[in-house]
């Protein structure tokens, strides 16, 4: 269970690429359970946003603030609490998928020995696949084994782009009920997705971004006012 206290808070939140404005003034709010979902067309700066948001680029630039208190992207700290899976899952073609795992795990600072990786593989449908290399995988099966983090560590919160991608029916069902699971536990979570799965309406902020956008603060609390 993670702190039902939890609340994560953006705002002023720009970015420019080039000399091309994506979006500006932007804001955000969610609290413990509460998914933030950021919509946008191709282009939009979905991505800029997710990757600022986990300071991994520079680009565009604003105010956080964690449980109320402010926070820079590159705080050690506030890096602890996020789960990033991005569309490049950062797995090695030559390494087995436990061996990717083990790796992306110890990155983030965390430790999953053999047993508990095989067990998350078995969970999302890879039991038998432990040691192929990542570079023999399928699309899909690539997607699974890089989701199977989401089971590996221990964080508030998910920062997903795109989960989606490349799964089949029974890959969309096994991460409907785990990102219902995490919500469930107080968890938080912030993504990128053409569709939802997981998150009920009540629990679910909308973030759409468009060029200029200054539609006010998305949450779920202003948006019931
Ligand atoms: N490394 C880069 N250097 C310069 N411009 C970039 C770079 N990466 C992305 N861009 C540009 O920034 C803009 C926003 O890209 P971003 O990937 O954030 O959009 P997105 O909303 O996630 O798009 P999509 O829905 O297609 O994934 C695009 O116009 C893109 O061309």
């Amino acid at each position: 269970m993670f702190d039902a206290a939890s609340k994560f808070h953006g705002s002023q939140l720009h970015c420019q690429r080039d000399d091309r404005l994506l979006f500006e003034q932007v804001e955000f709010e969610i609290h413990a359970g509460q998914a933030l979902l950021i919509e946008g067309a191709n282009g939009a700066g979905k991505t800029s946003l997710l990757r600022f948001l986990c300071g991994l680029n520079q680009v565009a630039e604003g105010e956080l603030t964690w449980c109320g208190k402010s926070v820079s992207p590159s705080d050690r700290d506030y890096a602890s609490k996020i789960l990033y899976i991005g569309h490049k899952s950062g797995m090695k073609a030559d390494l087995s998928c436990v061996e990717n795992l083990s790796m992306l795990v110890r990155l983030d600072g965390e430790v999953a020995d053999r047993e508990i990786i095989e067990q998350a593989l078995d969970q999302v449908g890879l039991y038998g696949f432990e040691d192929r290399p990542a570079g023999r995988l399928s699309a899909g099966q690539h997607r699974r084994v890089a989701l199977a983090r989401l089971l590996l560590q221990k964080k508030p919160l998910w920062v997903l782009d795109e989960p989606l991608t490349a799964l089949d029916v029974q890959g969309i069902a096994w991460l409907e009920s785990t990102i219902a699971n995490h919500l469930a536990k107080n968890g938080m979570i912030v993504m990128t997705s053409h569709s939802v799965v997981g998150v009920n309406d009540n629990n679910l902020v909308r973030l759409p971004l468009k060029t200029g956008a200054t539609a006010g603060i998305a949450s779920k609390t202003e948006a019931s006012q």
